[in-house]
């Protein structure tokens, strides 16, 4: 290098990195050897995106022996990682090496910074950080790159303490070499022996060819075979794991490990995980699934959507014969090859979920982490709503744990019609409702749904089995049919004079008043009229901003109730209603939940209630 020091320009840290690069340094001792995992990987990713930009531009051809190289050079302690891909420019280095741009990786660190320190190192060694685990071994890293396509180099380097500089650089051919200054205690990263045992444990599954400089020549260290070409007998649980874990960022174990060859009319191999517990990046980010789609080996994206977004928590590899290896972007959107594979590996998927859902436990956990991303199926996907609908999970009014559709119907009561639900935010305060007490009073099961989507759905599910699924706060349940299981207790009273004062007082606030068999201990519950959507959904369309001609809500009064049978009388004797009347729709909005309309106008009210009494 050539560089002067007026060349070298100074920058800071974007803070997030200052933070992360503080714990990575300071908190780790047993696991550094993933710094290398870590590196190779970014090798091998910028080496498959180098051979997929090639393929629209041919100039960018990788050289012959696309390999990765790891270079220990013990006389000046220093580790060389060398690959032959995509490069970076100078913004992308100071950008890429300065700031993270991983929303995953940023997550990471707030996780990292709220463990306990104990915690720390093993955390780490899960996870990885990325390029800046290169510090935890490297008490200096240089990375020189050249972008393809450009002339100019570029070395990126800091000691990992609040800066870095820029410096201009050359570089024979593209690609990057990240320069480790190796730490006086971590000697053992410049022996090829030891760095030949971690790239077998971390990166043997990598099908880029990786050498470490032994004696002066470069000796293969992977073996390069992609596990998911192997029959399901030659590969082991461990290699299974291992995988799975450098796929997902996942830490822990599959959940299932689904792997099969298809031959015949379609030729491919997949091998599919579901995680065992939610991935720490959230699977919501851009809803697409991520299975990496590979040409007769070579890693061609990450963006074919081989599953739909429902199973985007699923994470693989489906690698097929039918294309061609310079398939352009273009022709991914179009080949009926790849429609046919995503039906026939997202059918797979929903057999295995099928099976596993046999043994309820394991099924549970399963469900726990992703049955709210399968719901959106229900909700999006006509083709396969039918599929789905024996696949979902309830918390239930009437019994513990999960339960199914078809357990639901098995319960159902003589004159039953339909299956009830009731959504809302949280299952405990649901199981509190006052909206259940007429149902709970006939022995009648609620199943009940706390997940957002569970407001959207039903609506489009419609029916199970032939059984109607209808929402409990939607127009008038008709509980008349089914039998109490005891009277209850008092007389109703006469409330059709309560009823017109009532919404005379509360006007457009609601939009009827009625009387109610479905409560017991309540004096009053909020309901949506018939035709509209029902109270979870208006509360989800309020939030976000789109109430728009949302109906007002139908106040339901308990005639047997003794607050309804006092309101009744008063308004006999010719008193005024009016006000007690605000405070029912007030108490009837904070049983489900929500504010009063106007809580200054509520506390006044209440107040002046209290004082009443008191007085
Ligand atoms: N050898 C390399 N060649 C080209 N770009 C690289 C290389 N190493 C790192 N980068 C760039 O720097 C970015 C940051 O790397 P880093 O390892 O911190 O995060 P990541 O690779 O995005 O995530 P993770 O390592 O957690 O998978 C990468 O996304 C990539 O754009």
């Amino acid at each position: 290098m050539t560089e002067t020091a007026t060349q070298v320009e100074r920058h800071g840290f974007g803070a997030e990195v200052g933070r992360l690069l503080d714990l990575v340094v300071h908190s780790l001792y047993s696991e550094r050897e993933i710094f290398l995992r870590e590196l190779v990987a970014n090798a091998a990713d910028a080496i498959d995106r180098r051979r997929f930009e090639s393929l629209t531009h041919p100039a960018l051809a990788l050289p012959e022996a696309g390999t990765i190289r790891i270079l220990p050079h013990k006389p000046d302690r220093t580790l060389t990682i060398a690959d032959c891909g995509l490069g970076m420019s100078r913004e992308e280095l100071v950008d890429h090496l300065g700031t993270i741009a991983r929303s995953g990786t940023r997550a990471f660190g707030q996780k990292l910074a709220d463990a306990k320190p104990e915690e720390r190192p093993s955390l780490i060694g899960q996870f990885g950080v990325g390029f800046y685990s290169a510090f935890m071994v490297a008490d200096r890293v240089e990375v020189t790159s050249r972008k393809v396509g450009s002339d100019e180099a570029w070395t990126w380097a800091s000691a990992g303490e609040g800066e870095f500089t820029i410096a201009p650089a050359s570089r024979e051919e593209p690609g990057t070499d990240v320069v480790l200054h190796i730490k006086a205690d971590a000697e053992e990263y410049l022996d090829p022996l030891r760095l030949e045992t971690i790239v077998r444990k971390w990166a043997d599954h990598i099908t880029i060819p990786i050498t470490i400089e032994r004696d002066g020549k470069d000796v293969p260290a992977n073996e390069g075979t992609a596990l998911w070409r192997k029959s399901r007998g030659e590969v082991t649980e461990a290699a299974y794991q291992e995988f799975y874990r450098h796929l997902g960022h996942l830490f822990d174990s599959p959940w299932a490990t689904i792997h099969w060859h298809a031959e015949g009319a379609l030729e491919f191999s997949a091998l599919l995980f579901i995680p065992g517990s939610r991935p720490f990046e959230p699977v919501d980010h851009d809803r697409a699934s991520k299975v990496r789609l590979h040409v007769r080996r070579m890693f061609i994206t990450d963006e074919a959507e081989l599953l739909p977004s429902w199973l985007r928590f699923v994470q693989g590899v489906v690698d097929t014969e039918d294309l061609p290896l310079n398939v352009s972007r273009e022709m991914l959107q179009a080949t009926p090859v790849l429609a046919r594979i995503r039906r026939t590996v997202t059918n797979r998927v929903l057999t295995e979920l099928r099976t596993r859902a046999k043994e309820a436990e394991a099924y549970a956990g399963f469900w726990e982490n992703f049955g709210a991303v399968l719901k959106e199926g229900v909700w999006e996907d006509s083709e396969h709503r039918k599929d789905l609908a024996p696949l979902l999970r309830f918390r239930s009014s009437a019994v513990e744990g999960w339960t199914s559709l078809e357990d639901y119907i098995g319960r159902m009561k003589d004159g039953q019609e339909a299956i009830y639900i009731l959504a809302g935010d949280d299952t405990a305060a649901l199981a509190r409702s006052a909206q259940l007490e007429g149902f709970r009073a006939r022995g009648i099961e609620v199943l009940l749904l706390a997940d957002p989507i569970d407001a959207f759905w039903p609506e489009r599910l419609e029916e199970f089995d032939g059984k109607p699924i209808r929402s409990i706060t939607q127009g008038a349940a008709d509980l008349s049919k089914l039998p109490a299981g005891e009277t209850p207790a008092g007389e109703p009273a006469d409330v059709t004079a309560l009823v017109a004062a009532l919404k005379t007082a509360l006007d457009k606030d609601v939009s009827e008043v009625r009387a109610t068999d479905r409560l017991v201990e309540s004096a009053v519950v909020l309901a949506a009229g018939t035709a509209g959507p029902d109270l979870q959904m208006q509360r989800l369309l309020r939030r976000a901003g789109r109430a728009g001609f949302v109906a007002p809500p139908v106040l339901e009064i308990n005639p047997r109730h003794p607050l309804i049978v006092t309101l009744a009388e008063k308004l006999a004797a010719g008193g005024d209603v009016a006000g007690a009347g605000e405070l029912l729709l007030d108490l009837a909005r904070i049983q489900d939940g929500e504010l009063p309309r106007d809580p200054a106008g509520f506390a006044r009210r209440i107040e002046a209630a209290l004082s009443g009494a008191a007085g």
